[in-house]
């Protein structure tokens, strides 16, 4: 039986913008997504029945509806092979909390099956199929940092120097959908560039949002203030702020409120799914 164990790592929105709507109610974007050193880890094992179990995973996410399942299956009717998989989820990234850990379960179930299934499609080929998931599941396939437009699938590499991040988890679920639904979310954002991103500008647009329906959220803002500077990532509920080390973060949590989850991640160019992909060894038949 061929057994594969690959990270899932969580990302960060570094600002995020809204430059309009597509007709079918979508939101066009302007982000900038890096990758963080701090992972889910997904094991994947080869069942010859073309059966698609989970049989370990988050316990709130039905099976049918996990984003891993979803991916297989999505794959396995792409391709028409006949192969099957039990998918052992080991969830770390907190859940809907703006780190896209669902979308890169999702792209890391994708890279491992065209691996271990030999379907040999293309990154890009499994970015289109990701995108059939989740607007975030095309940069978790292709795996390096990028400025990104429409609905976040139109791409471009950008090299990123190496940075710390403290990330905190305010213990709220919000829900992605209804934050893109709200009256009060600024739509009409003018188009900015990366050369202007690293002149200072940019924001995230769901902060004022957030701040306003989830007042624990807020406290976490203002809390992380103190030490740096504190910004949601995606529609949050997490926010983070950069740090000059892991240590300065570490000592950062060392005063972190009881009732909140935090952690230090390195950000980094080159996901950590893509750094253990290109060690495999190539697959004979
Ligand atoms: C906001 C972002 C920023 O990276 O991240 P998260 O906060 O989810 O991590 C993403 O755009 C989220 O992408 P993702 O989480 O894949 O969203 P999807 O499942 O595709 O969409 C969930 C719902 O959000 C709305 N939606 C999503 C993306 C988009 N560009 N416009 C939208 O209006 C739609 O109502 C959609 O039904
Ligand atoms: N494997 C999965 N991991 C996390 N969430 C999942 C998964 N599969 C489906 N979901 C659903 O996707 C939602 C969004 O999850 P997630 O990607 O972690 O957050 P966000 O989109 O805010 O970054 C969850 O609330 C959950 O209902």
């Amino acid at each position: 039986m061929q057994t594969l164990t690959l990270p899932a790592p969580a990302k960060l929105n570094l600002f995020l913008h809204i430059t309009g709507r597509r007709a079918d109610g979508y939101h066009l974007l302007q982000t900038l997504f890096v990758f963080l050193d701090f992972a889910d880890e997904i094991t994947l094992s080869v069942r010859s029945d073309g059966e698609i179990c989970r049989p370990q995973g988050a316990e709130d996410v039905p099976v049918d509806a996990d984003l891993t399942v979803r991916a297989a299956r999505l794959l396995q009717q792409a391709t028409g092979v006949r192969l099957g998989v039990d998918i052992h989820v080991l969830k770390r990234i907190p859940m809907g909390g703006g780190l896209g850990g669902g979308s890169s379960d999702a792209a890391t179930v994708l890279h491992g099956l065209n691996y271990l299934w030999q379907c040999d499609l293309s990154n890009d080929e499994l970015a289109a199929l990701g995108l059939c998931l989740g607007a975030d599941v095309p940069v978790f396939v292709q795996g390096h940092a990028a400025w990104a437009e429409g609905v976040g699938e139109q791409l471009t590499p950008v090299d990123l120097p190496e940075s710390w991040y403290v990330v905190i988890h305010p213990q709220v679920h919000v829900p992605t959908a209804e934050l893109f639904s709200a009256s009060d979310l600024t739509r009409n954002c003018p188009a900015i560039t990366l050369a202007t991103f690293h002149g200072g500008a940019g924001i995230n647009v769901f902060q004022a949002v957030v701040e306003k329906r989830y007042p624990e959220v807020a406290k976490a803002i203002s809390w992380l203030s103190g030490y740096s500077h504190a910004r949601l990532t995606g529609s949050g509920s997490c926010l983070f702020g950069s740090v000059s080390s892991r240590q300065e973060g570490e000592i950062i949590l060392q005063n972190l409120p009881v009732e909140w989850f935090g952690f230090v991640a390195k950000g980094v160019t080159i996901s950590p799914l893509q750094q253990k992909l290109v060690t495999l060894p190539t697959l004979y038949n």
